[in-house]
C-alpha cells in the first residue's frame, strides 16, 4: 500500500506481480538456535537466549516485549550481529533474507531509549550549562548538527563559512528529499525546534530528533527500543501512527521494543515475549494471553498510606516564579506550594518546562538564584527565601534522580556502589568523609552522625539491592552488590544505585524525574514497593515526574496531587 505523508507518495509500491513474491518474503529468520555472547564456547556456557525460533515475514508488524530491558538490549544487539546466533541462520540469506544480499549494517538501524548508556567519563560535567544564556559553544542548532544536509549551501550561517571547505555542506538536496525531510519534520513535530541550539532542547524534543535522523539515514529496518519513554501523551500517538505508516510503506519496516507494562499499538500484529532465556513469540492476540504477561501487565494500585497532609510545613513556596531566555518565556507565573508529607505528580507535554521548574527548585538554573523576592513573587525553599541558602546547603538538603543527573554522574573506574550512595548525604558527586559518608554541609558530623549514615547506607542497600530484584540465580548478597564498580553496572543498576543515593540521606524533598527508565520490571516494583512502604517517611515531600500515569508509585487513594505545566503556567489539577 502506498501512504500519503504530506501530499506525496512515500516509499516503494511493489508491482503487481512483484506483490506475491514480496508478500510472502522473510525480513528476519532464525530457526531454532541459541544465542551466546562472543567469547563464549557454545556447550560449556549458558545461552543469551535459548530455543529462540523466530520468522517475522514481510507485511506482520512486530514488537518485542521485554520484562527487562536488558533482554531487550541484548535482542536487539543480537540483530545487529552483536552476538553469535548459533546455528547461525542459513545462507543465502541469513538472518535476514530481504535485504540479501545487500549488507545488513548499512541497512538495519537501531535507536534505543530504554538502554542508552551515556557515560560521561570520569569527570562530572556540568548539565546545567543549558540553564544558562547559551554559550558561544553551545549555540550549534539541532539543524547544523543532525541534518547539515538540509542547510542550504546559499544560506550556510556565518559561523560556518569560515570552515574548512571539506567540512562545509555542499550538497543540495533534491527537491523530493527536501519535501521528505519538511515533511517528517512537520510530523515530528520538530519544526519550530530546528533552529534552536541543540543545548536548549528537551529530553522529549532530543528523543525526537533522534528518531527523526534514524528514519532520514532511510534504513530498510529500523529497530526502536522504547521510542514512548519520556514522550507526552500528545505525541504518543503521532509518533505511533508515524511509525504506522512508515511501516506500512516499508520505508522503513520497523520493530518496535516495549516494557512490559507499555501498551501495544493496535496497528502490531505480532509479539516477541522475552523473560530471562526464553522467547515467546506469535501473534499478538495469542502472546498477550500468555500468563507471564497477564501477571505482570498489572500494576498494584492498593492504598497503603495517607499522605496528604495539609498542615505540613511549607517546603518549597513559589509565588509568580518566571524563568525566560531573551523573549523566549518558558515558565510564567509559577504559583505552587509543597508541604512536608506530600506526593506530587509534575505533569506536562514535551518542552512544557518541567526539567527547568526542578532545575529552579534544585537550585542549577541561574534564574533561581535571580527570582526576585516582592511582595507579588518569590521562590521560598525550606522557609527562606533561595538567594539566602547556599547551593551545596541545598542541594543536601534535596534527592535528586533525573535524566541529566543520571547522564552527568561521574563514571570513575575506583567509584564502587557504596561511594555512589554515600555521595547522597551531602548531595556532592565525589565520596568524602570517614567511611565515604560525607563529611556533612553546614556542621561537621559527630560520631553518632557517622553511625546512622552508615547504617542507612546498609539499610537503602540491602532494600533496594540486588536481593529486592535479581533472580535466585543471578543475585548477588548486599555486601558483594556495595563492592561493585558503578561503572561496570548495567544501567537499570546505576538507576537503582542513583536513585539509593537519592534517598538515603532522608532528605526533606525528593525529586524523581523519569526514574523508571532503562530499569527493569522487578526493579521498578521493587523500588515501588519501597516507596510505598516506608522508603519515604511522613516528614518527606515527594515530586514524580512522569507521563505516564501508572509509573507515580502512589494513587489518589493515597492523597496524591497532581500539577500540570500549560502554556508556562501551572494548573492545579
Ligand atoms: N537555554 C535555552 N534557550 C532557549 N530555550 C530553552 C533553553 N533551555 C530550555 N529551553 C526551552 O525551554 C522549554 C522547556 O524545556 P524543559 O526541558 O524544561 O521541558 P520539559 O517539560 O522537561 O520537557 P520533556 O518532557 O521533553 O523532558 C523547551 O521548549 C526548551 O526548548
Amino acid at each position: 500500500m502506498a501512504i500519503l505523508l504530506g501530499g506525496r507518495v512515500f516509499g516503494l509500491r511493489p508491482a503487481h506481480s512483484f506483490q506475491r513474491y514480496l508478500s510472502s518474503a522473510t525480513v528476519i529468520n532464525i530457526p531454532k538456535a541459541d544465542v551466546y555472547r562472543f567469547g563464549d564456547a557454545n556447550a560449556a556456557s549458558t545461552p543469551v537466549f535459548r530455543d529462540l525460533d523466530w520468522t517475522v515475514k514481510e507485511g506482520e508488524s512486530w514488537a518485542v516485549v521485554g520484562f527487562g530491558s536488558h533482554e531487550k538490549h541484548d535482542f536487539f544487539h543480537m540483530l545487529l550481529g552483536n552476538l553469535r546466533i548459533s546455528p547461525h541462520p542459513p545462507s543465502p540469506g541469513g538472518l535476514f533474507p530481504f535485504l540479501f544480499p545487500r549488507d545488513p549494517h548499512v541497512h538495519v538501524a537501531v535507536v534505543s531509549f530504554g538502554n542508552r548508556r551515556r557515560s560521561s567519563g570520569g569527570a562530572f560535567y556540568d548539565y546545567t550549562a543549558r540553564y544558562g544564556a547559551v554559550q558561544e559553544e553551545d549555540r550549534i542548532t539541532l539543524r547544523q548538527h543532525m541534518f547539515p544536509e538540509t542547510l542550504n549551501f546559499d544560506v550556510v550561517p556565518p559561523e560556518l563559512r569560515d570552515a574548512p571547505r571539506e567540512s562545509q555542506v555542499q550538497v543540495k538536496l533534491s527537491a523530493e528529499r527536501q519535501q521528505l525531510f519538511d515533511d517528517l519534520v512537520e510530523r515530528m513535530g520538530l519544526k519550530k525546534f530546528l533552529d534552536l541550539p541543540l543545548i536548549a532542547l528537551s529530553n522529549g524534543q532530543t528523543r525526537r530528533a533522534r528518531i527523526l535522523k534514524a528514519i532520514w539515514t532511510q534504513p530498510e529496518l529500523l529497530l526502536l527500543d522504547e521510542p514512548l519513554t519520556g514522550l507526552d501523551v500528545q505525541n504518543r500517538p503521532n509518533l505511533l501512527n508515524l511509525l504506522h505508516s512508515l511501516h506500512q510503506s516499508r520505508s522503513p519496516r520497523v520493530i518496535l521494543g516495549l516494557r512490559i507494562h507499555d501498551p501495544v499499538p493496535d496497528w502490531i500484529t505480532h509479539v516477541a515475549l522475552l523473560r530471562g532465556r526464553k522467547v515467546v513469540t506469535g501473534p499478538k492476540h495469542i502472546i498477550l494471553t500468555e500468563k507471564a504477561y497477564r501477571s505482570n501487565h498489572v500494576t498494584a494500585t492498593t492504598a497503603t498510606q495517607i499522605v496528604a497532609n495539609e498542615t505540613g510545613a511549607v517546603v518549597v513556596d513559589l509565588k509568580n516564579v518566571r524563568v525566560q531566555y531573551d523573549h523566549r518565556v518558558v515558565l510564567r507565573d509559577i504559583n505552587w506550594k509543597i508541604r512536608q508529607g506530600e506526593r506530587w505528580h509534575l505533569q506536562g507535554e514535551n518542552g512544557s518546562g518541567k526539567t527547568t521548574l526542578l532545575s529552579i527548585i534544585t537550585g542549577d538554573h541561574p534564574q533561581s538564584y535571580t527570582q526576585l523576592a516582592s511582595r507579588s513573587s518569590h521562590l521560598h525553599l525550606f522557609g527562606r527565601p533561595r538567594s539566602r541558602i547556599p547551593t551545596p546547603h541545598l542541594q543536601s538538603l534535596i534527592g535528586v534522580l533525573s535524566p541529566e543527573m543520571f547522564d552527568a554522574f561521574p563514571r570513575k573506574s575506583r567509584m564502587s556502589v557504596w561511594d555512589v550512595v554515600g555521595t547522597g548525604f551531602d548531595g556532592t558527586f565525589v565520596p568524602r568523609g570517614k567511611h565515604n559518608v560525607g563529611t556533612g554541609v553546614m556542621q561537621e558530623l559527630t560520631e553518632a552522625d557517622v553511625k546512622w549514615r552508615v547504617t542507612r547506607c546498609e539499610e537503602v542497600i540491602a532494600a533496594l539491592g540486588p536481593g529486592a530484584w535479581a533472580d535466585e540465580n543471578t543475585g548477588e548478597d548486599a555486601a558483594k552488590f556495595n563492592d561493585r564498580a558503578f561503572v561496570e553496572l548495567s544501567v537499570g543498576e546505576q538507576r537503582m544505585v542513583l536513585l539509593m543515593r537519592a534517598l538515603v540521606g532522608r532528605p526533606q524533598l525528593v525529586l524523581l524525574d523519569e526514574v523508571w527508565s532503562g530499569m527493569d520490571e522487578g526493579m521498578i516494583s521493587a523500588a515501588k514497593k519501597y516507596l510505598r512502604e516506608g522508603g519515604i517517611t511522613k516528614d518527606q515531600a515527594v515530586v514524580i515526574i512522569t507521563h505516564w500515569q501508572d509509573e507515580v508509585p502512589w494513587g489518589v487513594q493515597d492523597g496524591v496531587k497532581k500539577i500540570r505545566l500549560v502554556k508556562g503556567q501551572g494548573i492545579i489539577l
